[in-house]
């Protein structure tokens, strides 16, 4: 991720070398000043010094500008491509993934957590070169200046290591309770946002209001702990500066007093004191940045480390190219969603024939929506094969099986974007007489233009401009204009309201005339039209045939059936 941003690197390095050079000089030229024309009083000897103080100043801020825009610019780049990189990656991982962290946490972690590392990077770029270069620098000049005063500012110098690595250890732990307080703040905020109409209908706000307590109390107390360690080193560093100041007075009075030192020499080192105790106070401060941004890195780490449950085929592994006809075999696939015990797919084994509607209906539980995750290739088998005209799905990249393969999810996904984007993200660059036309076959054409703005009209996913059956029939215009030759439609009714779920039988029977369509559903309507009906249990097929000929079975589908028809008849 730091391709192409070292040689930066090295200009912001090589720029705080020579302010630091500068600086040197600008402290030896004080301390010539002084013995020269301060204490002799001569206006002669102050022209010379000073111009040169002066151009030495202006370089030096020439050279500061650019060094520490340069160093933003480079270490705002790498948290740039870091924010990328973990995007990315998010955006590969399977449903499971999101189902097991809360979204909250993962926004905050993508944020909070970025930002962490962001400061380190920041502060770490400056802070360390800066630092690392003024600290030699004004050590060699004070070494230079007088050696004796050196020494012994130096043999203090391991109490500020010291003091870093005594409080190093709290700020790491205080740093990792506070990222992970932020993830739950942001959790429960999110998700209380989201049932928000459950909160309200329910009276439940006090009880909301206890669970955001619960984390912002954490949240406060690891702010607090961390302020007061960083106070606390703040200080301690203060009075250790403070001994050093005095032992280097001391030493340096009787120096004089011995006549071995002039006061000009004596406050030009005190000068440089003050220049070289910020880098030194930095370099220890940034120890601590340092280790409170491993608990952000930690946390994003922990993303990076998940991998995705599917991967393209190797370049070249490819199947020609070419609309497939839809024959669809599903050839005893067996499947456990990762880290559990239950086995969601059992030996499954089926196959549906170009064009073919195959309904596959079953208890809750039974494993129809982990058959359409596997159909779309969010998952793999762990045995057993899926087969898109005798291809394995794992053979076509990803891209292309899911331009062949369409799903119609079972909740409605909508993008925050226009009414035409929604619908044209099924065939991006698709016409707007392409769109109009996948509207009407959806029957969606005379509500989008009964909206404000038409097909301009924006959507918002928790709005409540769009009725469901509305955002249903978007959903279908969507699949209509991707074309597939294989539908997966997961449970297209559900939620609607017996009307509703009327009203987009007629479009959902336009969109899969002529494709092999594999509809997950308990709502039996649309059986008696289907060429097969699969019934599945415990992840495993125990009826399958004609909506007919399973009535007349009496099994689990007469079952279904029957209590489908008397929930539907308020029975
Ligand atoms: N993300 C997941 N992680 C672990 N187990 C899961 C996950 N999703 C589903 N399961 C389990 O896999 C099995 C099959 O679930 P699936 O969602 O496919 O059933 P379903 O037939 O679609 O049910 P429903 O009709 O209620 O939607 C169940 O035992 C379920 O608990």
């Amino acid at each position: 991720m730091t391709r192409g941003l070292r040689r930066w690197l090295v200009a912001v390095w090589l720029c705080t070398v020579l302010g630091a050079l500068a600086e040197t000089s600008a402290i030896l030229l004080f301390g010539d000043l002084t013995d020269n024309a301060l204490q002799n009083g001569s206006l002669d000897a102050f022209w010379s010094p000073a111009a040169q103080w002066l151009a030495l100043a202006v370089v030096g801020a020439a050279i500061g500008y650019a060094g520490g825009s340069l160093s933003v610019w480079v270490s705002e780049r790498f948290v740039m491509r870091l924010r990328e990189h973990v995007f990315d990656h998010v955006q590969k991982l399977p449903p499971h993934f999101f189902q097991r962290h809360r979204q909250g946490d993962l926004l905050s972690r993508l944020t909070g957590d970025v930002e962490a590392i962001e400061q380190m990077a920041v502060s770490g770029l400056i802070g360390t070169a800066s630092a690392l270069f003024s600290a030699v620098f004004y050590a060699a000049a004070a070494f230079w200046l007088q050696w004796d005063l050196a020494t012994a500012t130096f043999a203090l110098a391991p109490l500020f290591w010291l003091a870093a690595r005594k409080f190093s250890a709290g700020v790491k732990s205080v740093a990792r309770d506070g990222r992970v307080a932020d993830g739950a703040v942001t959790s429960v905020v999110e998700e209380s946002l989201g049932n928000l109409v459950l909160t309200q209908a329910y009276g439940r706000q006090d009880a909301e209001r206890r669970r955001l307590k619960v984390e912002a109390t954490a949240w406060f107390r690891a702010s607090v702990r961390s302020a007061r360690l960083n106070q606390a080193y703040g200080q301690i560093v203060q009075v250790i500066e403070t001994i050093c100041v005095l032992a280097v007075i001391g030493i340096g009075v009787w120096e004089i007093s011995e006549g071995q030192m002039t006061l000009g020499q004596l406050l030009a080192f005190a000068a440089l004191l003050s220049y070289l105790y910020p880098p030194i106070r930095s370099l220890a401060q940034l120890g601590l940045l340092v280790t409170a941004a491993t608990a952000g890195a930690e946390r994003l780490i922990e993303i990076l480390d998940a991998r995705p449950a599917v991967s393209d085929p190797a370049q070249g592994a490819h199947p020609a190219t070419g609309r497939p006809d839809g024959t669809v075999e599903v050839r005893d696939v067996s499947f456990r969603y990762p880290g559990t015990d239950v086995t969601a797919l059992d030996g499954l084994s089926f196959t549906v024939r170009p064009g073919e509607t195959v309904i596959i209906t079953g208890p809750s539980g039974a494993g129809k929506s982990t058959l359409s995750k596997l159909l779309l290739r969010f998952y793999d088998p762990d045995s057993g094969a899926l087969l898109l005209d005798g291809t394995p799905l794992n053979a076509f990249p990803l891209e292309r099986l899911r331009e062949y393969v369409a799903l119609l999810p079972q909740e409605t996904l909508v993008l925050h974007d226009t009414v035409r984007a929604n619908i044209a993200c099924g065939r991006p660059g698709a016409s707007d007489h392409a769109i109009e036309e996948a509207a009407r076959t959806a029957d969606a054409h005379d509500f989008i233009l009964g909206l404000p703005d038409g097909y301009d009209t924006r959507v918002d996913p928790n709005s409540a401009r769009l009725s469901g059956g509305q955002l249903q029939r978007l959903a279908i215009a969507r699949a209509v204009l991707r074309d597939a030759p294989v539908l997966v439609l997961d449970e297209p009714t559900t939620g609607l309201d017996g009307i509703a779920a009327r009203r987009i039988v007629e479009p959902l029977r336009r969109l899969m005339a002529g494709r092999t369509t594999l509809m997950i559903t308990h709502d039996l309507d649309l059986a008696p039209d289907a060429d097969r009906v699969i019934v599945l249990e415990h992840g495993r097929i125990t009826e399958t045939g004609r909506h007919d000929e399973l009535l007349a079975l009496g099994g689990t589908y007469a079952r279904l059936h029957h209590s489908r028809k008397n929930t539907a008849a308020g029975v």
